[in-house]
């Protein structure tokens, strides 16, 4: 087994912000310095700005290389084998523990304390598929989310459009937070419902509206002539998604995005699976949108909630992060290869995503 190529552990991508080279022409100077050779004596600004321009699509191409592991290049096991035969694996797996096999370590903490659940989609959810259009959730797994939302309070946290990923989710139980959190709703479809009354929106990126409306326009007519590429409006986010262009082609799409953005430096671009992800420079995340949520929802007595986290993607380290500073709860990271992460905790799929969730509802019935 060739060890140098497999199971590397996968660092936090870049986040390229803001804008790209709108504010940076403003701010040659240090640039210069950190490009390496832009203040040198007789480079004219459009050299230089050729300069930062490679230095900017670079960057971009390597954080998309890095981020975006094909599968094969990651699993140190053959196809058959266990994972766990994977030394990499294996020493990643004992500074993030399997939350299946530590259920019991976590629930005798949350013993006598209040557990809320927070749960990403793609990748969580439903499985990673090549068309972002056809991600559903399998009924077993709707099954074991709406039980989950029977005992404990539940919310969706997604990088998708809020509508798109509760029309994909179909349960009017649970809260949900889209476009990385830019768009809450803190009053659950069926109690709105219920009650009669609008939902509680909290959108802080709602002065982007127009903005992200023009850049996914101008996206989609940039990449048109890349085959595979596929821009998805997510409100207040577009996903400008590279998993079916071929990996000659990713500069082409790193240099269009950089060019697009050009003409937005309020807008920042960061990378997820196979994707980039252009956003409002505002300091948001889903770190943000789960305190939030439990500061809405009367959940912020940190001494008696546990809030559990669980995200396969670099947007839910946000909120790992956050668990782990407020020193309460547990971040579960979703991966089938060691990465660098802040959860305390992993499982490798959605089908044990699903099993823990099942485990929780187990409990809680028994405990009660
Ligand atoms: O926060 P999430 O709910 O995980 O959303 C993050 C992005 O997920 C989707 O893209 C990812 O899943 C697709 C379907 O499996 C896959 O084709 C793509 O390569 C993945 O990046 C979604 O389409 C994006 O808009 C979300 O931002």
């Amino acid at each position: 087994m060739d060890m140098s190529t497999s199971s590397p552990v996968i660092t936090d991508p870049v986040s390229i912000s803001p804008p790209l080279l709108g504010s940076l022409t403003s701010n040659l100077m240090p640039f210069s310095v950190m490009s390496g050779g832009c203040s040198s004596p007789g480079m004219n600004v459009s050299t230089c700005r050729r300069k930062i321009e490679e230095v900017l699509v670079s960057g971009l191409l390597d954080a998309m290389k890095s981020s975006s592991p094909r599968k094969k290049h990651n699993l140190a096991f053959s196809p058959g084998d266990s994972p766990d035969e994977d030394p990499a694996y294996a020493a990643w797996m004992s500074k993030c523990p399997s939350a299946l096999t530590s259920f019991k370590h976590i629930v005798a903490n949350a013993q006598g304390r209040k557990i809320a659940v927070f749960l990403d989609y793609d990748g969580t959810l439903s499985p990673i598929v090549d068309d972002p259009d056809k991600a559903f959730m399998p009924p077993a797994m709707r099954a074991a989310v709406r039980n989950v939302a029977k005992y404990f309070p539940t919310a969706i946290v997604s990088g998708r459009s809020r509508k798109k990923v509760s029309e994909f989710v179909k349960l009017k139980e649970l809260y949900y937070a889209g476009s990385h959190g830019m768009d809450i709703v803190t009053s659950a479809a069926e109690h709105n419902a219920e009650k009669g009354k609008e939902a509680n929106l909290f959108q802080p990126a709602l002065e982007f509206l127009p903005m992200i409306d023009e850049v996914s326009k101008s996206l989609l007519e940039a990449t048109s002539g890349i085959k595979g590429a596929n821009v998805e409006n997510n409100k207040f986010c577009v996903s400008v998604h590279y998993r079916n262009v071929a990996e000659k082609d990713w500069e082409v799409v790193a240099r269009l995005v950089n060019e697009v953005l050009e003409a937005f430096p309020r807008l920042k671009v960061t990378n997820g699976r196979m994707v980039l992800e252009v956003r409002p420079v505002i300091d948001w995340d889903k770190g943000k949108a789960v305190e939030f949520l439990l500061q809405s929802l009367g959940l912020n007595d940190s001494e008696n909630v546990i809030p559990i986290y669980i995200g396969d993607d670099r947007t839910d380290e946000d909120a790992f992060k956050v668990l782990r500073e407020r020193n309460c709860g547990y971040g579960i990271l979703v991966s089938q290869v060691p990465k660098d992460t802040e959860a305390f905790y992993s499982l490798r799929d959605p089908s044990e995503v699903m099993a823990f969730l099942n485990s929780l509802v187990r409990w809680k019935k028994h405990s009660l």
